[in-house]
C-alpha cells in the first residue's frame, strides 16, 4: 500500500494523483492563491481609500491629524520641554487644554507674559472655524507657547506629556461649547465634556507629582433655577441643556477624584464670555458679522414676552479669575495614584454681575458697527436657552480677589475694533 504523507495527501478520499510532483504542484497551489489574496488585498485597499476620500470631514477631527500628522520624537520633546520652562522655580508650569480656544488662548498668553511656563492641547476641531483656531495657535507661537494637536481621549499622549513635564498645574479648558448645538451633536458633547474630561483626570491622578486642577464650568449649570443672582450655593439640578447636564456631570466627576485621588480641583463658572479673538458660535459674534453683512438677525423674547438677557463677561476679567484660581488653587494630596489625605475642591461664579438684555447687546452693536440691523424678534426655542443669568460673584472676590471691571459697551468696542481689524483684506493672519 503507498504510504500517503502529508504532501501528496488528497483533500477529496480516493483523488489520489500521484504521477505529478507533489512539491511543485503546492508551489503552484500555493502561488496562484497568493496572487488572488494580492489581487483582493489591492481591491479592498482601494476601496477603503475611496470611501476615505469620499467621507465629510467629521465635526470633531483635526485637519491636520487626518494628513497623518503625529506626535513623538526627541524633536517633539524638545519643544514640548521649552514652552513649559518656566522663568523661576515660584512660577507655574501649566497644561493649558484648549488652548487654541477663546478662552485659552487668553489665558495661554497671560501666564507666558508672567513667566510660567505653558503648554497647549487642542484637537483643532471644526465645530467652528479652524483658520480662526490656525490664527490663536500663531499668535501663541509667537509668544514661545507651542501646542501639541491631540485629543483629550488619547490616554497615551496625555501619560507622555506628564512624563515630560512635571506639571504643577492643569489649566483645563477644553471643552464642547455651545447650549443649542448640543441637540444637534449630542455625541460630541459626552466625548469631550464627560470622556475626555475623566481620561485628563485619570492622567492627573496618575501623575508624580499631581498637578493643581483648574477647569471650566458654566453658568448653564443653574439651568431653570430662578433665584437670582446666582449664588454657588444655589440648587444646579436643573439643567437646561445637554451642555449644561455635561458640565455638571463635570462637577460630580470632579468631586469624586478629588474625594478617592486628593486632586486639587478648582470649578470656576463662566458667564457667557465675550471679548477679542471670541467664538464665532456666540451671538455678539454672528450678530456683528450679520449685521456688518445686512443679514437678518433673531432677538430672541422670553415666552412671557419679557427679555431674555445675559450677564456677559468680558475676556480680561475671566483671565484674571483664572489666574487667581490658579494662584491660590493649593497642591493635591495624592501621588502616583494614591491619595494621601484630604485635598481642595472649590466652584466659583466668573461673571459681570451685570446683565444686559439681548436687545441692549445688539444696540450697542448698531452703534459701534455705525449700521442699523435688521431685527426680527422670535420667541426663545426651548432648545437648551435660559432666560436670565446673573452671578453673584462675592465668593470668587473674597477667596480670588475676583472683581470684573468692564462694561459690555466697553468690552465690545474692543471685540469690533479687533473683529474689523482681523476680518480686513489687510489682515496678516
Ligand atoms: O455662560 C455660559 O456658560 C454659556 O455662555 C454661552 O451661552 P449663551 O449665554 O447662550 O451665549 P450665546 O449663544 O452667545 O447667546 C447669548 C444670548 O443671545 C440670545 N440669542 C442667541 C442666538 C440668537 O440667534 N438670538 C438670540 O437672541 C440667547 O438666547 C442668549 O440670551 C456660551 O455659548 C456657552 O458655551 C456657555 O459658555
Amino acid at each position: 500500500m503507498s504510504q500517503v504523507n502529508e504532501h501528496n495527501a488528497p483533500s477529496t478520499p480516493g483523488k489520489l494523483k500521484p504521477e505529478k510532483s507533489p512539491y511543485i504542484h503546492h508551489r503552484l497551489r500555493i502561488h496562484s492563491s497568493l496572487s488572488k489574496l494580492t489581487l483582493w488585498s489591492s481591491f479592498f485597499l482601494a476601496f477603503i481609500l475611496f470611501l476615505f476620500i469620499l467621507s465629510p470631514p467629521s465635526p470633531s477631527a483635526s485637519p491636520r491629524r487626518a494628513l497623518g500628522d503625529s506626535w513623538g520624537g526627541s524633536h517633539w520633546e524638545k519643544r514640548v520641554a521649552k514652552s513649559a520652562r518656566r522663568s523661576s522655580s515660584s512660577s507655574l508650569a501649566v497644561l493649558v487644554t484648549g488652548a487654541s480656544g477663546f478662552v485659552g488662548t487668553h489665558v495661554s498668553l497671560a501666564l507666558k507674559r508672567r513667566g510660567d511656563g505653558v503648554l497647549g492641547l487642542d484637537n483643532f476641531n471644526r465645530y467652528y472655524d479652524p483658520n480662526l483656531k490656525r490664527a490663536r495657535q500663531r499668535l501663541l507661537d509667537r509668544a514661545g507657547v507651542f501646542i501639541v494637536d491631540g485629543d483629550l481621549n488619547d490616554a497615551v499622549l496625555l501619560s507622555k506629556l506628564f512624563d515630560v513635564v512635571p506639571f504643577t498645574h492643569v489649566m483645563h479648558l477644553a471643552a464642547q461649547a455651545g447650549v443649542r448645538y448640543a441637540m444637534q451633536n449630542p455625541g460630541s458633547y459626552v466625548h469631550s465634556n464627560i470622556a475626555g474630561f475623566v481620561n485628563l483626570l485619570e492622567a492627573c491622578k496618575n501623575a508624580n507629582p499631581q498637578p493643581a486642577v483648574v477647569w471650566a464650568s458654566s453658568s448653564s449649570v443653574y439651568g431653570l433655577n430662578s433665584k437670582v443672582p446666582f449664588s454657588e450655593k444655589d440648587r444646579t439640578d436643573q439643567p437646561a441643556s445637554l451642555y449644561a447636564a455635561s458640565k455638571k456631570a463635570g462637577e460630580e466627576i470632579a468631586h469624586s477624584y478629588n474625594h478617592i485621588y486628593g486632586l486639587a480641583i478648582t470649578g470656576l463658572r463662566f458667564f457667557t464670555v465675550y471679548g477679542p479673538w471670541g467664538r464665532p458660535d456666540m451671538a455678539y459674534f454672528f450678530f456683528t458679522k450679520d449685521i456688518l453683512k445686512g443679514k437678518q438677525i433673531t432677538i430672541f423674547e422670553s415666552p412671557d414676552g419679557g427679555t431674555v438677557a445675559r450677564d456677559f463677561t468680558y475676556i480680561d476679567d475671566i483671565v484674571k479669575g483664572c489666574l487667581g484660581a490658579l494662584d491660590t488653587s493649593k497642591k493635591s494630596t495624592g501621588s502616583g495614584g494614591k491619595k494621601k489625605g484630604p485635598a481642595q475642591l472649590r466652584v466659583f461664579n466668573l461673571g459681570n454681575t451685570s446683565p444686559v438684555p439681548v436687545s441692549e447687546l445688539v444696540a450697542i452693536l448698531e452703534k459701534l458697527l455705525k449700521v442699523k440691523a435688521k431685527k426680527k424678534m422670535l420667541p426663545m426655542p426651548t432648545n437648551g436657552d435660559v432666560k436670565f443669568t446673573h452671578a453673584n460673584i462675592s465668593l470668587a472676590h473674597r477667596d480670588l480677589g475676583y472683581r470684573p471691571t468692564t462694561d459690555l459697551e466697553t468690552g465690545l468696542r474692543k471685540f469690533v475694533k479687533w473683529y474689523l481689524e482681523f476680518y480686513s483684506k489687510k489682515s496678516s493672519w
